[in-house]
């Protein structure tokens, strides 16, 4: 029996990662979830897999839920519920499916507590890489990427020597507004921003997404998960997202991972690594799909995976003020107060206005991050 905790049980990855688990009860103990607000999914969640533990945001829902739950189960809130969460239960692999980095602290909690991590929330790797890695290092944990394009990576380098490894190429799928070009981008409404071409995730993933902010996180993540350098990390167009991403070798010989695209099969194998399991997914049928495509990519078209790339190459603290800017300026753009092309201008100007620290300590990239937040909320157009 695998025992598992999870950070952001009711969102798009949480759920799914209870689908999994509820498809192999045999093999899994869910000691401990998380939701925000979603109280009424989160007591359902409660009362079926049967947690000892469950944190939600606040004080007052907290108390909501403790009514309705089993007695025994703790309920605890904020930030210190999070991280109990995270570190004080039996858990053995703790996901971590939140969004934003107010992952990166319970995220750094369960790795000090020696659990695995089963990583989803991208965001903690690109604002405090050298510090999450550092952490992992010490505690001589392992890291099992649920993002799908790391999962692939991962797959394809099981056995491998990564000394030869040319380079990896991560595949995008073009997101919401893959067909339109810089001039139709204005005035698209955020209905529109949210229809993913090819999966159902979370509002913020989504438009990271369509502003390719969410493939230059990747290039970060990839970049710390695997040591690589950035010259060694590519970025390739693939409208169908059935190759979710490849590896090269010395030998010009290419290993990649194809599926459909459902995240139920990268989250399944951080959960069972290294077995693998008969899925409730279906089965990827390349007759019926008949040809794959492939594009370019454009830097022009997509100018926040060239600050993404520009932000890793630097380093420090500018990572943090890349993801802490683009943070807000996505809620901003989904609360309808500025424009979808207003969020590459607002990550722009703060990484513009900013001032890179090389090596920060956790305290200086909260700084920061808590910079970031208050620049691009205070930009006005
Ligand atoms: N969805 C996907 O397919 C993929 C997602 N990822 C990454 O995984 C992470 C999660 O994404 P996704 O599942 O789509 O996101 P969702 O928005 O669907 O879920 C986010 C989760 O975080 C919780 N949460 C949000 N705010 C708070 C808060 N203040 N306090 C406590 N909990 C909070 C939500 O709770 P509630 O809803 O109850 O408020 C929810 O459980 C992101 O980093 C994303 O980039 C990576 C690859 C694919
Ligand atoms: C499912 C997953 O891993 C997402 O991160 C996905 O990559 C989003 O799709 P694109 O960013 O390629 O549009
Ligand atoms: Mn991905």
């Amino acid at each position: 029996m695998k025992r598992i905790a999870i950070l952001g049980s009711t969102g798009s990855i949480g759920t799914q990662t209870l689908d999994i688990i509820q498809h192999a009860p045999e093999k899994f103990q869910v000691e401990a979830i998380s939701g925000g607000y979603n109280t009424k999914l989160l007591i359902e969640q409660v009362n079926q897999f049967k947690p000892k533990l469950v944190s939600v945001a606040t004080k007052e829902l907290a108390h909501e839920v403790q009514l309705s739950v089993p007695a025994g189960t703790k309920v605890v809130h904020g930030e210190e519920g999070l991280i109990e969460v995270a570190a004080a239960t039996d858990a053995d692999l703790v996901v971590t499916a939140l969004v934003g980095s107010q992952g990166l602290k319970p995220t750094l909690a369960a790795i000090d507590a020696g659990k695995h991590i089963g990583l989803a929330n991208k965001e903690t790797l690109v604002s405090a890489g050298h510090i999450v890695t550092e952490a992992v290092r010490k505690k001589g944990v392992a890291v099992l990427p649920i993002d799908s394009e790391h999962s692939a990576i991962y797959q394809c380098l099981n056995g491998e020597n990564i000394a030869q490894v040319s380079k990896i190429t991560i595949t995008a799928s073009g997101g919401s507004f893959r067909d339109r070009t810089r001039a139709e981008l204005e005035g698209v409404t955020v209905e529109q921003a949210l229809q993913h071409p090819n999966w159902s995730m979370g509002a913020k993933i989504t438009i990271d997404s369509a502003t390719m902010v969410n493939k230059g996180f990747e290039v970060i993540e990839a970049h710390w998960l695997f040591d690589l350098s950035y010259d060694q990390i590519d970025v390739l167009i693939h409208p169908e997202s059935v190759i979710h991403s490849y590896v090269e070798f010395v030998d010009n010989s290419i290993i990649a991972q194809l599926g459909n695209p459902d995240m139920r099969v990268p989250i399944q194998y951080a959960l069972t690594y290294p077995d693998r399991f008969v899925t409730p997914t279906k089965k990827l049928d390349l007759a019926a799909i008949g040809k794959l495509n492939f594009r370019e990519m454009d830097y022009t078209r997509y100018p926040c995976l060239r600050m993404a790339y520009e932000s890793g190459r630097q380093g420090g603290t500018t990572p943090t003020v890349f993801n802490a800017a683009n943070e807000i300026a996505v809620a901003r753009f989904l609360k309808g107060e500025i424009t979808f092309l207003q969020i590459e201008q607002v990550i722009e100007a703060a990484l513009q206005k900013h001032e890179s620290y090389a090596n920060p300590a956790l305290e200086l990239i909260h700084e920061q991050d808590l910079w970031a937040r208050a620049y691009a909320e205070s930009i006005q157009f």
